[in-house]
């Protein structure tokens, strides 16, 4: 099968095996006798196997069995029991396969079967996640099983300590955030890098006597096991930027003065007249005509950066990052809002002084500009582990890439039952007011016969302003975006009962399970209502995902318009030349989709570049002896 990737040959994505059938059919048969030992020999048994495993038997011979007792172990504390294609997803992972499970199949059950079998080798499992709500609530989900056979478990929590940390790595498995453990491994080789510093006053002998002696603190044991949850989200949508840690920061910047000159100096140019901008690209031009408005304002003497980047970044600041869309304002901050997630970037700063740009257009204290003192990108800090496997219910048209980066092939597992969704043909707008009236009239009438909605937006400004036109009509709304992070799992706890209406940035997207209330399923299930198409069709499929999940009913359908910002940013003369029209034949949905796999070649190829530079970066390095 793998040899047909080695010979170049991408299949789409690959079917479980024949031989996989067999191994889940033998281990659905070993439950019959499973079901009659007791707790405690079921975890004497995996005692055992961990003993044996260790010694040097290979996890492959146990694994029937070992997924049997895991199941049992499921069944006993959670009543749940692995379904059929559940094991056969937990088989591929543990192959380090990436499994395709369509979005409500159960991952999160799923994954129990391969991080407890691959817990055995005792190296350590790491369990990644795309956000902190998700860790803890699978942490706390998944818990009683992992305790019941007698494997340690631990959640990392962003307030943690590093010896907190370290106590959680030390468990079996460790539940946490993607990008968490690449900070936490980039923290750890400056721990080890800072140890090896000479101290100043000694000599050279002595300071390395001391180095010997002064072994790094570290966080993390060697990296064995890591089990990706959306993986499609980390690999894909987040790699296209590195893991970067800043030194300190955190400060008043005593430069602040020139952000706000550059500030005040942005707003006196013309577009088209002083600059011209790019939308798509995200780039400024300034011509030179502009040059005597940017310097009779006197800039500040001895500049080591000219003064038109500050002018640069402010103008950036103005026109390519707007409040409550690709950040907020919290507690006199800004705070970066994640735009695949909706979900804030806590402790993030935008690099190069954009970040005290925006301070400065926000009136906000300047704080300082953040020094890189790690960086790495994703796909290299995965390529440490020994195997890596990963689940999504959206891989589709990435698997040449999987295979590229991290040589795993994409499995398709079946679902359980068959799909019961109904996907409604989008309806497609000249302009804003045109759709949001159309939304309005969409979600009255579902309302009316109490059947729950969902409705996604992608922006925290749309989230609030649909709230509020819906109010107007004296409908009564929940919001979820990034301003009520605190009171998520109600939200999405509430959201799938009669009659509620839910407006919700991508914040519940990926891995919210909205659990349908009673009756729900007879009014035809909850109603996804999406109002606009993101960049990647993957983002998409996850706000779809939200209903028709474990063969339940439910619908979808998007109201999308050519003033959405994913024209107004890529096609904007396609803006303008609708702009007066209302609704448009659902053909042109072609456009949007054309242009959804453009960006995703573009993003594709920016990922690529980085990882070579990466690669290349380090390849110096090691020339040099670093
Ligand atoms: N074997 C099982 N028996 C009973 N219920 C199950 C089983 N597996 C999963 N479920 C239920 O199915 C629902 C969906 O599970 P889960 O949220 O893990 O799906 P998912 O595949 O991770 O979804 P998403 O793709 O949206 O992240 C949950 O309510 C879960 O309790």
């Amino acid at each position: 099968m793998l040899s047909r990737y080695f010979l170049g040959i991408y299949p789409r994505t690959l079917n479980v095996s024949s031989y996989h059938k067999k191994i889940a059919k033998r281990i659905l048969h070993l439950e019959k006798k499973i079901s009659l030992l007791s707790s405690e020999e079921i975890r004497k048994r995996f005692a055992e196997m961990r003993e044996a495993i260790q010694t040097g038997q290979s996890a492959e011979k146990l694994l029937s069995e070992g997924f049997a007792l895991i199941r049992e172990a499921a069944w006993r504390t959670l009543k749940m029991r692995h379904y059929e294609v559940q094991i056969l997803a937990g088989l591929c992972l543990f192959e380090g396969a990436f499994a395709e499970m369509a979005t409500g199949e159960g991952k999160t059950l799923t994954a129990v079967l391969p991080v407890s079998m691959w817990a055995l080798h005792g190296k350590g499992v790491h369990v990644h996640t795309t956000n902190s709500y998700l860790a803890e609530r699978d942490f706390e989900l998944m818990l009683p099983v992992y305790e019941f056979l007698g494997l340690s478990c631990g959640l990392l929590r962003q307030k943690h300590t590093s010896v907190e940390k370290k106590k959680n790595y030390d468990c079996d498995i460790t539940y946490g955030v993607g990008s968490g453990y690449g900070f936490d491994y980039m923290r750890d080789q400056l721990a080890i890098l800072n140890s090896a510093k000479p101290k100043l006053g000694k000599t050279f002998m002595a300071s390395m006597h001391g180095y010997k002696q002064r072994k790094a603190f570290k966080m993390q044991r060697e990296l064995a096991f890591a089990l990706i949850d959306e993986v499609d989200s980390v690999l894909l949508d987040e790699a296209r930027s590195p893991l970067v840690i800043s030194g300190a920061q955190g400060g008043a910047n005593p430069n602040a003065h020139i952000y706000q000159l550059a500030e005040k100096t942005a707003k006196g140019l013309v577009e088209e007249e002083d600059f011209v901008i790019d939308k798509s690209k995200k780039s400024i031009d300034i011509l030179p005509c502009a040059h005597e408005k940017m310097y009779k304002v006197s800039p500040p003497k001895g500049l080591v950066t000219p003064w038109s980047f500050y002018i640069r970044q402010a103008l950036s600041a103005q026109y390519f990052f707007r409040k409550n869309v690709h950040y907020m304002v919290d507690e006199g901050k800004v705070v970066i809002v994640d735009e695949y997630t909706g979900r804030r970037f806590a402790e993030r700063t935008w690099r190069d002084g954009l970040h005290q740009a925006i301070e400065a257009k926000e009136g906000l204290v300047i704080t300082e500009v953040s020094k890189s003192a790690a960086r790495i990108t994703r796909q290299r800090y995965f390529s440490f582990y020994e195997k890596i496997a990963g689940m999504t219910g959206t891989a589709q048209g990435s698997e040449r890439e999987v295979w590229k980066f991290y040589h795993s092939p994409v499995m398709k597992i079946p679902p359980r039952k068959p799909m019961q969704r109904t996907e409604l043909l989008d309806r497609i707008f000249g302009n804003l007011e045109a759709k949001w009236q159309a939304v309005e009239h969409k979600v009255c009438e579902v309302h009316e016969k109490q059947q729950p909605l969902l409705i996604g937006t992608r922006t925290i400004e749309n989230s609030e302003l649909l709230a509020l036109r819906l109010q107007k009509l004296g409908l009564e709304v929940q919001v979820l975006n990034a301003k009520q992070d605190a009171e998520e799992a109600e939200i999405i706890a509430d959201a799938g009962q009669k009659g509620k209406i839910t407006i919700a940035t991508n914040m519940a997207g990926r891995g919210t399970d909205i659990k349908l209330g009673e009756g729900v399923e007879s009014l035809g299930g909850l109603f996804v209502l999406g109002t606009e198409r993101h960049e990647s069709q993957r983002v998409d499929r996850q706000l779809i995902g939200r209903c028709g999940r474990q063969g339940n009913v439910g619908t979808t359908q998007f109201f999308i318009s050519f003033a959405d910002d994913l024209i107004v940013q890529h096609l904007p003369k396609l803006t303008a030349r609708f702009s007066t029209k209302g609704e448009l034949p659902s053909h042109y949905i072609k456009i949007f989709t054309r242009l959804q796999h453009q960006l995703d070649a573009i993003h594709f190829e920016q990922r690529k570049k980085m990882f070579h530079f990466d690669t290349w970066v380090e390849e110096v390095l090691q020339m040099i002896g670093h």
